[in-house]
């Protein structure tokens, strides 16, 4: 695994700080359809740097996927703002990308593996990169190749496996030459295996494409062996309960790491702040 870029290393030791998420007072309530108002998330007030890799984590129904669909522009805050670099975010940015934690919701099943990452590239900053589709086919198989999958330009979705269908979903918005990307709880359908695999696929592209990352998980070892930060958010919307730095450096391996006595001390802070026992 190749060493962290400057702006990453930067957002680690707290060195100069570029923000690419400014966060100010930013909650949502919903209504119900009973006419109820639902607590999504409670105003919150944070920055990401730029380069940076974050986390979310809590409870089922603390507002995590509340929060990426607000950076996402893909819902308006009820209250307060967002801000991706200068720009006020409203409605999806050109410089984010969003994968869905279900495939099936980012993909489209009736068009080839290349087909979806086309669409990816021209719905982007990819867009300019390629004056013909013989271009276009050469920068869609790159894209496929670094995700592992040269040989699925002309396979459907469908036949693939669902690890296999996330690392295209991931190509797709990777085509598109986004700064941020936003990954709402991308591996947990599928197994085991195939998640490690995802993990280290998407440290590799986070250190190599100089992205910010921000992703949504149940999962607190996940989120630790990722990132930089991990924001435990309140249950029932509450809010920021703390945000924890994790101070080991990359590259990180998988069972180095969790052997490691930094990690096991941060599981065990997080796991508390999130059952509520800490
Ligand atoms: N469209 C909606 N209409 C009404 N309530 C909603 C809507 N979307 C989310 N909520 C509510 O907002 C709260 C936060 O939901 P959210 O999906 O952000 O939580 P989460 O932490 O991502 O949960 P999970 O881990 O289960 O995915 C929950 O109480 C949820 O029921």
């Amino acid at each position: 695994m190749t060493s962290t870029t400057e702006a990453q290393a930067a957002a680690l030791t707290g060195g100069v700080h570029q923000e690419i998420i400014t966060v100010e007072g930013a909650g949502k309530d919903y209504l119900a359809l009973d006419g109820n108002v639902v607590r999504g998330l409670s105003p919150v007030d944070l920055t990401i740097e730029r380069g940076a890799f974050v986390s979310l984590v809590g409870r089922s129904g603390c507002g995590k996927s509340t929060f990426l669909r607000l950076v996402a522009g893909l819902e308006k805050p009820t209250s307060g703002t967002i801000r991706i670099g200068t720009e006020r975010v409203d409605g999806p940015p050109d410089s984010a990308r969003y994968v869905f934690q279900n495939y099936n919701e980012s993909l489209l099943p009736w068009r080839t593996v290349g087909d979806n990452i086309r669409f990816g590239l021209r719905h982007g900053h990819g867009a300019a990169r390629a004056s013909s589709k013989a271009q276009e086919n050469e920068l869609i198989q790159e894209h496929l190749e670094e995700v592992g999958l040269g040989g699925t330009f002309n396979r459907y979705p469908g036949e693939l496996s669902g690890g296999m269908q996330q690392r295209v979903a991931i190509a797709r918005a990777l085509a598109a030459l986004p700064e941020l990307l936003l990954l709402d709880e991308p591996f947990s359908a599928v197994d085991a295996l195939s998640r490690s695999t995802l993990q280290d696929l998407i440290l590799r592209i986070w250190q190599e494409h100089g992205l910010t990352v921000l992703f949504v998980t149940h999962d607190i070892e996940e989120a630790l062996y990722l990132s930089q930060r991990v924001i435990v958010l309140r249950e029932k919307g509450g809010g920021v309960e703390r945000d924890v730095t994790v101070d080991i450096p990359y590259p990180r391996r998988q069972v180095d790491f969790r052997e490691d006595p930094r990690y096991l001390r941060l599981r065990r802070e997080v796991l508390g702040l999130v059952l509520g026992t800490e």
